[in-house]
């Protein structure tokens, strides 16, 4: 038998719950909480006829209003009842949990903090979403008998399976996911359609395996565990498949779920990361690539959590992508703002929203090497200061469309610029960079938004039909975006440093902006000029002397200076 742990004064006993993950509707202890969600979504999507988004947001000011009551009483509770209670949440990305050898490294870590309790957010084991989602594309074509014989099912299997023997673990963890996987799939085949609803649900089996493998595994070790899905404790969205957004309800549902159960019996939670349930649909949604740093910084709202751990395999957030330049440094503070538009702007490391949940909650996001464990990472705050850094980061986000958009002049200048911008709200197209005259618009469109290359095509024709009613407009393909985040209160010295370097290589920047936000200034190249143009950036701004940003050292509470 495994020896007994104490963890964080917990003693160990039992295994972990497992529950039904298919079982999309909750066991009768939640259905109040989510039967009267569900019946005021219903009750208003059905009365709100107006535009979608404003849909959205009055659903979210309704849930605010049921979340605000909940919430008063979690918060007078855990005041009073939960001194000894949960205290921080450890998210370990899909390159943290890639094999068995991961998963044991990962409680080594965990038990390195004794006495912390955290609440533990998973994502899938290595490259398996995207295994999936391969794996439904294969579905699609291959035939129903041909099923088994996609490589991608059978890598997610043998990994899995593996992963489960080398742990020791029983194997019936994740015997269930690994049919239903199997039966997904075929149907998949037999109707030939992937839809983005069947993508979501194909996709979550990922961190429902990897989370139940886990608990399990703590549990043997020992260490009382709990597994999650992030769909049956409350985690409401948009119904926006496979790009979600969280609603205000879930704040409240999963901190009375997780409080709840810990206080009733404690286990360390072992959350799915990146997975909710639709509001109106009730089914299992996603929130965006790398979304379990959302369900971090959002669990970290909802419990009012001491800080937000990202463990990667980077030593923290970086100058630069480390895969286009090997002399990226790690940052060792940003604010929120910073972090946001980094995350914007492209840079794979965080996900573009998870700073929201954060920075709403005024709780401090450590990103952290779980492969180098000492390093120190990089601490996200609401605020430093920035009065001697020059630049943070350069991120760089290839592959965009810019449009070159001049007025025929049959519109005054305020008509035109509303007519152009209400043509992209009509289409529902997203604009990234911008740069605007009197009578001409230069832009550029998010790729991040438009995955299928068929739809790309599609929508740009008939945008491009559209705008000509109004304009002349040149499409350009192939561009790149570099953003350079920093202190733009010293953005002159930034952009002299910059376009030195832009001179020397030869490079013409097609267009210019920068941002409301004050930290980022984004400048267009081609596709071609452009990872040259980051390396050059890089070496004359961070490797030329001792870097600004390096100046600063941490107070002994942990806060960056000047907070
Ligand atoms: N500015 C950056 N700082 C750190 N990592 C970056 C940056 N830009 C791109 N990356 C890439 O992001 C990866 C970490 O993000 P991600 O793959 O989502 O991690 P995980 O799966 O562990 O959550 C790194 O391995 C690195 O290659
Ligand atoms: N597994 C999901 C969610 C996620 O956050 O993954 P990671 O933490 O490995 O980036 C994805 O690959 O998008």
């Amino acid at each position: 038998m495994a020896e007994a742990l104490h963890f964080g004064g917990i003693k160990t006993t039992r295994s972990s719950v497992i529950k039904n993950p298919l079982q999309l509707h909750p066991p009768p202890s939640q259905q109040l909480c989510f039967s009267s969600f569900v019946a005021l979504s219903i009750f208003l999507s059905r009365k709100l006829r107006a535009s979608y988004n404003s849909r959205v947001s009055k659903i979210s000011c309704e849930a605010k209003k049921i979340g605000k009551l909940e919430r008063d009483e979690t918060a007078n509770v855990s005041s009073s009842s939960y001194g000894n209670s949960l205290s921080c949440v450890m998210k370990f990305g899909g390159s943290s949990v890639a094999s068995a050898e991961r998963m044991r490294e990962v409680a080594d870590l965990i038990l390195c903090f004794p006495n912390e309790k955290p609440v533990i957010v998973l994502s899938a084991m290595g490259k398996t979403t995207n295994m999936l989602l391969l794996a439904g594309e294969k579905a699609v074509s291959c035939g129903v008998t041909n099923v088994l014989w996609i490589e991608e099912l059978r890598f997610i299997k043998d990994l899995h399976i593996r992963t489960v023997n080398e742990l020791e673990v029983d194997q019936s963890t994740i015997g269930k996911h690994l049919e239903d996987l199997e039966q997904l799939l075929k149907g998949i085949a037999m109707i030939k359609e992937l839809t983005p609803r069947t993508r979501d649900y194909l996709v979550s089996f990922g961190e429902c395996m990897s989370t139940r493998i886990f608990a399990a595994y703590l549990n043997k070790k020992g260490i009382k565990a709990r597994q999650y899905d992030a769909f049956e404790i409350g985690f409401i969205t948009t119904d926006d498949f496979t790009n979600a957004e969280i609603l205000d309800a879930t704040y409240p549902a999963v901190a009375k779920r997780l409080y709840d159960d810990w206080t009733s019996d404690p286990a360390i939670p072992v959350v799915t990361g990146f997975l909710g349930k639709g509001f109106s649909t009730c089914a299992v949604t996603t929130l965006g690539r790398g979304g379990s740093d959302l369900t971090a910084t959002a669990i970290g709202k909802a419990l009012g959590l001491q800080e937000i751990q990202v463990w990667k395999d980077v030593d923290g957030v970086l100058t630069c992508d480390p895969n286009i330049h090997s002399h990226a440094q790690p940052i060792p503070y940003l604010s929120f703002d910073e972090a946001a538009e980094l995350a914007y702007c492209g840079a794979q490391v965080l996900h573009p929203q998870s700073m929201k949940p954060a920075r709403d909650g005024n709780i401090p996001v450590r990103v952290k090497n779980s492969y180098n464990r000492n390093a120190s990472g990089t601490l996200i705050t609401k605020s430093r200061d920035i009065s001697k850094a020059v630049l943070t980061s350069i991120v760089l986000k290839r592959n965009v469309t810019t449009l070159d958009i001049i007025s025929t002049r049959m519109l005054g200048s305020f008509g035109f610029l509303s007519k152009v911008f209400s043509i992209f709200a009509d289409l529902g197209i997203s604009v990234d960079v911008v740069a605007t005259s009197e009578v001409s618009i230069s832009l550029t469109l998010d790729p991040s938004r438009i995955w299928s290359r068929e739809l790309i095509q599609q929508e740009l024709d008939h945008l491009v039909e559209e705008l000509e009613k109004v304009a002349v407009v040149t499409l350009l393909q192939r561009r790149s975006i570099i953003s350079l985040i920093g202190n733009v209160q010293k953005s002159s010295l930034i952009l002299e440093k910059a376009f030195h370097v832009f001179r020397n290589l030869g490079v013409n920047v097609q267009m210019i902006s920068q941002g409301a936000s004050k930290v980022n200034i984004s400048l267009v190249v081609d596709d071609n000029e452009a990872e040259h143009c980051l390396r050059s950036l890089h070496k004359a701004f961070f490797e030329s002397g001792l870097p600004e940003l390096h100046v600063q050292h941490e107070n002994q509470n942990g806060s960056p200076p000047g907070l």
